[in-house]
């Protein structure tokens, strides 16, 4: 008889009502000690363990806690520390800060995404000379500390795999050396984790591979099969499950299937073509399945009925099954519950991280006793899910899609562009520029905070903005900047802030996923058909460019980036949704234009991050990608300057892509990477205007001139001066003014001295 269990892969951190953003803060600052923290990080714990438990899961995950990244702690557990952090000879806890956010002397480790999401994990340096040991015992005490509170965890690892996949070489490692090859050493460390885990009485634990659904090379493939192997063979350890999610695991699949493990994970959501491929598995039969059948990334209701389905599929398939989220529940939010502001009928939609927990407790007593004992949820799943099929078509939308034709998404000539826009701007060579906002004062948000509360009305909220703006106008006046902008102080996030004001996106109170560190996201939930119902930038805009003589950039959001930081429908392909929110976007710059604004810029940060982790997904979505930008971008005059702006990436994949985007301008992140992405453009044959980033803006240090002066001149050798722009990295809404005003000087000096040598 197959036994049936449920569980979670795993589930958010930050706290309900992001406790640990402000605990960490406050222990930044000095404000509190570190024992303050900890008892903070504690409370989240045994708060998360007692809900899980009493939610009614047959096993609770754990170490699911993490002070920033479990990427970073994978790293400290195992002893991956730079020598540059280990040296500053800081407590445990503040030389774990100083990897995540660098100090002074000491850059941090760097920040990149965690595959597909918006969540940004830290990249562990290996080198031939790192020495894995098992150096943190996090997660043994994790798992203590779980059991005196009455609660058995699974505790929570990244795999080994996995993690050295992630990891980059060290500096100074030879150019053939790879992370993976020190894969033999870092498995003893594991060993000896698992050992003391299993010691400490740990009957499961849970290793995350999900570098497994992307494509892997025969010999990653071979690394995998060793690896279980060797850590299967011990007998002094823990049952192990590992997760593979994010995807269709591929050829992994059949390597975990036969693996010397007692539990697969797989992800029934966002890798629904493996279901297929489970009945010829006969190494499953003697395993549990770990089926992950509710989307951990997405807000929808569970099809309760549609997972029962292809649950009952799976039970004849594997000695035992239990019933899970996809992925970890990081990736949503909290609670539905906490929010009472939205839609009723949007809300009866949703299950966040408590909800879905919810859905697979019944989803399992189901399978387990029979429909009838959850009889109840399964009506109001069955209801919801009605509900929304037949909400949310609003045919002037689709009209409007429908009556699109190519030449919507042109523009004309780039060099007659060119010409046009010189004429109009009158740039200097090397023009200097930022990326949108400046620095989110605490006075600022503390407006903002009053306006929702009502404490401020929007008359007064406005005026304060637009003193704001005046500040930041004449601040970019005075240091003698090109393009200007106006700051962005109006928006609380570049994605909710459009969100907000468009049809078919609803928004939330409190529904924080975590980004990055202490840095939270509410992503928007895009439940329906898309559209603008009157402008949303131009008046900000409009005041911004009375106040100069300068171009002010007109500051949007693209169509790509809205819907990867949103949570977006299911029930139409991601081309048509991303196409109703391009003509929103494409309304926008029209009216910016007729507003006297002759620089529009649309960022698409997230381009890289939507691209499929499969190579032979990708060219699908980059047809949407780019044709939804074009979309946005084209219906203009020649003499309106589109800029784009990427970051957080590595582009080589998306190159062509980006050629493809027709901007006129890209400013791209570059700093950290000594500008190699121009190559990568001149390789291409990109020959419009580029701003590869000059300095790092997630690091509080303040760029030299010289430093400056010697990236523009390694940009200068790969791009003539009449198209080179001077721009730092990103958006400056995360840095304070003295650290920025500092940078934005020297950054205009250095331009000055290379104008100078032209
Ligand atoms: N969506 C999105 N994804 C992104 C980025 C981005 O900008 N947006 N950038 C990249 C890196 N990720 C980032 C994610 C978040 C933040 C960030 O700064 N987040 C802020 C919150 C931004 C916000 O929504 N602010 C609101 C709400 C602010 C707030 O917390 N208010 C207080 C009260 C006000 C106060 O006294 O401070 C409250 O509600 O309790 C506002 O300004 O209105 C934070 O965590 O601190 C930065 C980068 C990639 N992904
Ligand atoms: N215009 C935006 C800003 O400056 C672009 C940010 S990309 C994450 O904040
Ligand atoms: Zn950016």
């Amino acid at each position: 008889m197959t036994f049936i269990g449920s569980t979670v892969l795993g589930f958010p951190r930050i706290g309900p009502d992001r406790e640990l953003k402000r605990a960490l803060e406050s222990y930044w600052a000095g404000r509190s000690a570190e024992a303050d923290l900890r008892e903070v990080a504690r409370r989240l714990r045994a708060d998360t363990w007692r809900d899980l438990a009493a939610a009614g899961l047959d096993s609770v995950p754990g170490n699911t806690f993490s002070y920033y990244d479990q990427v970073l702690d994978t790293a400290v557990t195992f002893g991956a520390v730079p020598s540059r952090h280990a040296e500053l000879g800081l407590s445990p806890m503040d030389t774990y800060f100083a990897m995540a956010r660098g100090t002074a002397s000491a850059p941090p480790l760097e920040m990149t995404k965690w595959f597909d999401t918006n969540y940004h994990y830290l990249v562990p340096e290996i080198g031939p000379e790192t020495r894995f040991a098992l150096s943190d015992r996090t997660a043994v005490e994790d798992f203590r500390e779980a059991r005196k509170l009455g609660v058995e965890t699974r505790p929570v690892l990244i795999g080994p795999l996995t993690f050295l996949l992630l990891a980059k070489p060290a500096d100074g490692a030879p150019d053939d050396f790879r992370p993976i090859d020190k894969l033999p050493e870092l498995l003893d460390a594991y060993e000896e984790l698992l050992a003391e885990l299993r010691k400490a009485g740990a009957e499961w634990v849970q290793l995350d591979e999900p570098a497994l659904a992307a494509d892997r090379a025969p010999a990653e493939l071979e690394a995998l099969r060793n690896t279980y192997r060797r850590l299967g063979d011990r007998s002094d350890r823990p049952k192990m499950l590992v997760a593979g999610y994010f995807g269709d695991l591929g050829d992994a699949l059949p390597i975990l299937a036969a693996a010397q493990i007692e539990a697969v994970g797989v992800d029934l959501v966002a890798g629904a073509s493996a279901i297929d491929r489970l009945p010829a598995l006969s190494g499953l039969r003697d395993k549990t399945l770990v089926a992950g059948l509710v989307d951990g990334r997405n807000v929808w209701r569970t099809d309760l009925d549609r997972a029962l389905t292809t649950a009952a599929t799976l039970l004849g398939l594997a000695g035992d099954v239990a019933v899970s989220t996809s992925c970890s529940l990081l990736h949503v939010p909290y609670d539905v519950d906490a929010e009472n502001d939205l839609d009723p009928q949007v809300r009866q939609w949703l299950a966040f991280a408590r909800q879905k927990v919810g859905e697979v407790v019944a989803l399992g007593r189901a399978l387990r006793v029979g429909r009838e004992s959850v009889r109840g949820e399964l009506e109001n799943a069955r209801a919801a899910v009605a509900s929304r099929a037949s909400a949310n078509r609003d045919q002037r939308v689709r009209a409007r899609v429908d009556s699109l034709r190519p030449e919507h998404s042109r523009r004309g000539d780039y060099r007659e562009r060119a010409e046009a826009q010189q004429k109009s701007l009158r740039l200097p060579p090397l023009p200097t520029t930022t990326i949108g906002s400046f620095p989110q004062t605490t006075d600022v948000r503390k407006a903002r905070a009053a306006h929702r509360a009502g404490r401020i009305g929007l008359a007064e909220y406005q005026r304060r903005m637009r003193d704001e703006i005046e500040r930041v106008v004449r601040l970019q006046e005075k240091l003698g900047l090109d393009v200007l902008v106006h700051g962005e102080p109006e928006r609380n996030d570049m994605v909710q802030y459009f969100a907000e004001q468009l049809a078919g996106f609803a928004t939330t109170e409190h529904g924080w996923v975590q980004s990055y560190g202490s840095r939270c996201v509410r992503p928007p939930i895009l439940f329906g058909d898309v559209h603008r119902p009157e402008s949303m930038t131009v008046e900000w805009a409009r005041c911004a460019q009375r106040l100069t003589d300068k171009p002010v950039k007109g500051m949007l959001t693209g169509p790509v980036t809205m819907l990867s930081w949103s949570f977006v429908r299911d029930d139409q392909p991601e081309a048509d949704t991303a196409r109703q929110v391009a003509l929103a976007i494409r309304d926008e710059v029209r009216d910016l234009e007729a507003a006297g604004i002759r620089v529009v810029q649309v960022d698409e940060p997230a381009l890289r991050e939507l691209l499929p982790l499969r190579a032979a997904d990708r060219p699908a979505y980059l047809e949407w990608a780019v044709e939804s930008f074009r979309l946005a971008t084209s219906g203009i005059s020649d003499g309106t300057q589109i800029h784009t702006h990427l970051c957080y990436s590595e582009f080589g994949d998306v190159i062509d892509a980006i050629v493809a985007l027709d901007a006129d301008v890209t400013s791209i992140e570059a700093a950290r990477s000594r500008m190699e992405v121009l190559d990568d453009l001149n390789a291409v044959g990109y020959a419009r205007g580029v701003g590869p980033g000059v300095y790092d803006i997630h690091s509080p240090r303040v760029p030299q001139p010289d430093e400056v002066a010697d990236l523009l001149r390694a940009a200068l050798a790969a791009v003539p001066a009449e198209r080179l722009w001077v721009n730092p990295d990103c958006g400056l809404k995360t840095r304070d003014y003295p650290e920025t005003e500092a940078a934005l000087s020297n950054l205009v000096a250095a331009t000055q001295r290379l104008r100078d040598g032209l």
